[in-house]
């Protein structure tokens, strides 16, 4: 047995970063990290996570006789994953808490249920014979291409999309290297799968098909500790944090603590379209209460049964949150806040975007995913973006976000002032059309919106009064671009741009077929949820996802490789750009307007590249020097999910 400090352990695994230049060729120890802790009580607990060490750095350890290794507690903290718990110091006293660390090779039966090391069958005989696999296992030894090819064909057998899901989330916690192999190599099939919209059936429905415990719970009763739950968590170099309070699940609502399925979500889609390592991918729920009484009642609710705790308390959990976050895991650390809902959404980026590494999926991801969209679409209807006039139905997060960005766009493009760009855009929200005379009741993020108009209360009037050439829905609220809204834009417009961004298919403002149907074949359509190819008049139209999945994991891969330490909306405009840049002739010959997610590994390097140059050059960036050629770079980083051998 040998023991290794801490800080060399943790340098040699590269795990204070996880962009390491790594070939993926070497041999490697499956190595399970495991926490001895104590309670107040002194009773033990047992928390285990793991960490694939190169087969260079294990040289030492493979000497060891047996393949436990302990690794000593106590260590010069300050360098151990650079920012991350430092109070566990050499100078500590006796009495403050720390953390006990042992570390093991993970072998045997714990191995077939370590979903990061797990192979399955891929296990190679002298695999088996290495790690103590033999009688478990059948003797068939099958390749991970056949692995794949078995999960998809059970998989089709569902007809339940629901089912297909729990399928898909069984797999990733059972074999995580076969989970994505499956999802990036099936990308187009499985995506409505694992994410919108059939996650937002498995967040309605999480109590009922509750398992394994995905991601970490924060709630009122953790209020005080939230560092020392952090810590229950396995893995101690997190990069991003998908973040949400469930109070605005997709356009569901308030679905409480069971909006975990959305930070889980969202992070596969980190890990499988932008590379992102799954072990640094930490999914949050805060959970302060919901106002669903239907969850209240549910005997299957996995949430606190309580109203949602609002104005001081909230606040005070989440600021909790966001220091301890930034505590454990550094300035560097990305925090994507995801379905808050419009009352909190943009005060919580405003706050933290002044002190953390933040970004609103919602209002900054979706407005950056529509810019592309329209970027791309005016090389079929002609123009700038200063050309166009904007309607939203929907003036939240999505609504208000993809305006400003519009804005600022023109504004960059024209030299006109913000004010001024900003008149080309009106939006509708529940009570008509924002304008000046609705001013003083109107919430803040809706103020610059108000125009001088005559109040308009419905939609289909907005539309006849206002005459835009785009119309883009962000409610939440299904069908609300009725046939007459849809015939209307046709008659204004030649090919007019129509865009249903509300999630899941549910509260898609319409669906591609009327869209296509109701223009005459006209429309230039895009939506959040996934639409099939509609056939009118002998003709196969197929429609865009117009949703922030092409964007966050791109962005955030730049943001991670570039070691940035805020967000700024001119990333926001190069994420755009370069995603519209992505659309090839062969796309827009079939009326896309964004490219085929099948693309959207290289699509990411393409968007993590260019926020990556924005970064530097906006002296934002902290990883230096900076790589020659961005996009290898981040190809470079990508998080394969071939399986390694192991020794
Ligand atoms: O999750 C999605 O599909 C897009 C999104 O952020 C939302 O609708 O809130
Ligand atoms: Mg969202």
């Amino acid at each position: 047995m040998i023991s290794l400090n801490r800080t060399t352990f943790l340098t040699q695994m590269g795990v204070s970063g996880a962009c390491s230049t790594s070939s993926g060729t070497g041999r490697r120890h499956p190595v399970s990290l495991k926490v001895v802790s104590m309670d107040s009580n002194g009773r033990a607990g047992d928390r285990s996570g793991s960490v694939v060490v190169e087969n260079s750095t294990m040289n030492e350890i493979a000497k060891a006789p047996s393949p436990v290794v302990e690794v000593e507690p106590k260590s010069t903290a300050s360098s151990w994953a650079q920012d991350a718990y430092v109070d566990d110091s050499a100078a500590a006293t006796e009495e403050q808490i720390m953390t006990p660390w042992s570390v093991s090779v993970a072998s045997g039966y714990n191995l077939l249920r370590d979903p990061r090391h797990n192979k399955g069958l891929a296990f190679t005989e002298k695999e088996r014979d290495a790690h103590y696999l033999r009688g478990l296992l059948p003797p068939a030894v099958v390749a991970q291409n056949i692995q794949v090819k078995k999960m998809l064909h059970n998989i089709r057998q569902y007809q339940v999309p629901l089912q297909k899901y729990m399928a898909m989330m069984d797999l990733q916690e059972r074999n995580e290297k076969l989970f994505y192999n499956l999802l990036i190599n099936h990308v187009e099939e499985l995506l409505p799968v694992v994410y919108t919209p059939t996650v937002g059936e498995a967040c309605q429905k999480y109590g009922s098909i509750f398992r394994q415990p995905q991601g970490l719970y924060i709630s009122l009763k953790e209020k005080g500790r939230i560092l020392e739950v952090l810590r229950n968590w396995p893995e101690k170099n997190i990069q991003v944090i998908v973040v949400t309070d469930g109070e605005r699940i997709l356009g569901l609502g308030d679905l409480g603590c069971q909006g975990m399925g959305i930070p889980v979500g969202k992070l596969s889609l980190y890990t499988a379209l932008g590379g992102v390592f799954p072990s640094a991918c930490l999914p949050v729920t805060i959970d302060v209460g919901t106002n669903n009484e239907e969850l209240l009642n549910d005997e299957f609710y996995i949430g606190l049964r309580q109203k949602r705790a609002t104005g001081q308390e909230y606040a005070e959990l989440i600021d909790e949150f966001m220091t301890a976050v930034k505590q454990c895991y550094g300035e560097k650390l990305l925090i994507q806040f995801e379905d808050f809902a419009n009352h909190n959404a943009f005060d919580l980026l405003a706050k933290y975007g002044a002190t953390h590494l933040v970004f609103n999926d919602d209002i900054q991801g979706t407005a950056s995913v529509v810019l592309a969209g329209l970027i791309a679409a005016l090389k079929f209807v002609g123009g700038s973006l200063a050309d166009h006039r904007f309607l939203f139905l929907g003036a939240g997060e999505a609504g208000t976000g993809i305006a400003e960005l519009i804005a600022l766009e023109i504004s960059k493009q024209t030299n006109a002032p913000m004010e001024e760009t900003r008149k080309n855009i009106w939006l509708v929200d529940s009570k008509g059309l924002i304008v000046s005379s609705r001013k003083d009741t109107l919430q803040h993020f809706k103020k610059p919106w108000a125009h001088e108009h005559k109040p308009i209360s419905k939609l289909i009037d907005a539309v006849k009064e206002i005459k835009p050439t785009v119309l883009i829905g962000t409610s939440g609220v299904g069908r609300t671009f009725t046939k007459e809204v849809v015939e209307t834009m046709a008659s204004i417009n030649e090919k007019p741009i129509i865009l249903s961004l509300s999630n899941p298919t549910s509260q898609s403002e319409c669906t591609a077929e009327e869209a296509y149907k109701w223009s005459q074949g006209r429309a230039i359509f895009a939506s959040g949820s996934p639409f099939d190819p509609v056939n009118y008049k002998g003709k196969t139209f197929v429609p865009g996802q117009a949703n922030n999945a092409y964007i966050f994991p791109g962005l955030g891969l730049g943001l991670i490789m570039s070691g940035t330490i805020r967000v700024h909306d001119d990333m926001l405009l190069a994420a755009s750009e370069a995603l519209a840049s992505q659309v090839t002739q062969d796309d827009y010959n079939k009326g896309l307007i964004y490219p085929p997610f099948t693309n959207i590994r290289k699509i990411s390097a393409h968007i993590a590249a260019s926020v990556a140059a924005k970064a530097y050059e906006l002296g934002l960036a902290t990883r230096h020097p900076q790589p020659k050629d961005l996009v290898k770079y981040a190809e470079s980083c990508m998080y394969s999910p071939s399986y390694q051998n192991y020794r």
